[in-house]
């Protein structure tokens, strides 16, 4: 099992290519997270290019935060481009639960069989076909409450799912860990979900074989990261400064932290 400080190194060093597809509120702040932590990300979606570009890029994310039929066509193109390239996909599956179109587009793209599924609490039960407390983009579950459903719903799809929040869980039907870390200002900064989704992208670009060690390597990053941008914070706005500049300094020791990661 590739250790997660070895796959952080891996994606520094090679910078991967990840195309992502994501939200019109999340573009600016992914972008910058991904050039931080040292990978090169591409926001990309129209469907007369997506496809052709999903064969260049290490591997694609797609994220339906800021839905609309002409985004679900670029998206649909983007994953047969990666799937024929034999690229990794990764889903974010943004408050699903809350409208029709969302809940059938996200149906259309599980049957495109993503890698990874990233999501919160309340947008992971709700996949599961449970009840959810989230209301809109925000959680309103714990994490506790969505480990059953992410582990019936790798079975599922296949894919490894993570749910992120207060600790994070990460399975694959089979293995299960969970993550501690980060902050309680991580939710209150817009769009740090969609980044850690396309930060999970370029760990799975360069670890296309082993789905769940890139996704637990993505979120032990943002654990780690999320922590050191605390201290000193004054609030959202500065945590987010920090955040970035945490990233940008991030050294792969700090992700093997005692405890932080943690087999269950
Ligand atoms: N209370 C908390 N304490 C520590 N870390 C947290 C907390 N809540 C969220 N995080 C971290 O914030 C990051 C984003 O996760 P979150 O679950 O908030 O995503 P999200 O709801 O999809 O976000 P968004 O939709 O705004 O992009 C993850 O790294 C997660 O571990
Ligand atoms: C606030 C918001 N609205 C749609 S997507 C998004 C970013 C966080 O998911
Ligand atoms: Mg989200």
């Amino acid at each position: 099992m590739a250790a997660p400080s070895i796959l952080f190194t891996r994606m520094r060093e090679t910078s991967p290519l990840v195309q992502c597809i994501t939200n019109y509120v999340a573009m600016n702040v992914a972008a910058n997270v991904l050039l931080a932590a040292g990978a090169s990300p591409a926001m990309v979606h129209a469907e007369e290019e997506a496809g052709e570009f999903a064969a260049i890029a290490g591997a694609l994310t797609v994220n339906i935060g800021t839905l609309s039929p002409t985004w679900v066509a670029g998206m649909k193109t983007a994953i047969a481009g990666a799937r024929a390239a034999g690229k990794p996909w990764v889903l974010d599956p943004v408050a699903h639960f809350a409208t029709t179109f969302r809940s059938q587009t996200v149906a259309a793209l599980l049957d495109l069989r993503p890698a990874i599924i990233r999501g919160n609490a309340s947008e992971i039960i709700a996949l599961g076909g449970g009840q959810s407390a989230g209301q809109g983009v925000d959680s309103g579950d714990p994490v506790s409450d969505a480990e059953d459903a992410a582990r019936q719903l790798a079975f599922s799809t296949g894919a490894v799912v993570a749910v992120t929040g207060a600790v994070d869980f990460v399975t694959d039907g089979e293995r299960s860990v969970r993550i501690s870390g980060g902050s309680s200002l991580m939710p209150k900064v817009t769009a740090l979900g969609c980044s850690l989704t396309a930060l999970v992208g370029a760990f799975v670009a360069v670890a296309p074989k082993q789905p769940f060690e890139a996704t637990m390597a993505a979120l032990a990053t943002f654990a780690a990261a999320g922590e050191i941008a605390e201290r000193g914070a004054q609030g959202p706005g500065s945590f987010a400064i920090r955040f970035l500049d945490s990233l940008h300094g991030f050294r792969s020791e700090s992700l093997e932290a005692d405890g932080r990661i943690v087999a269950v």
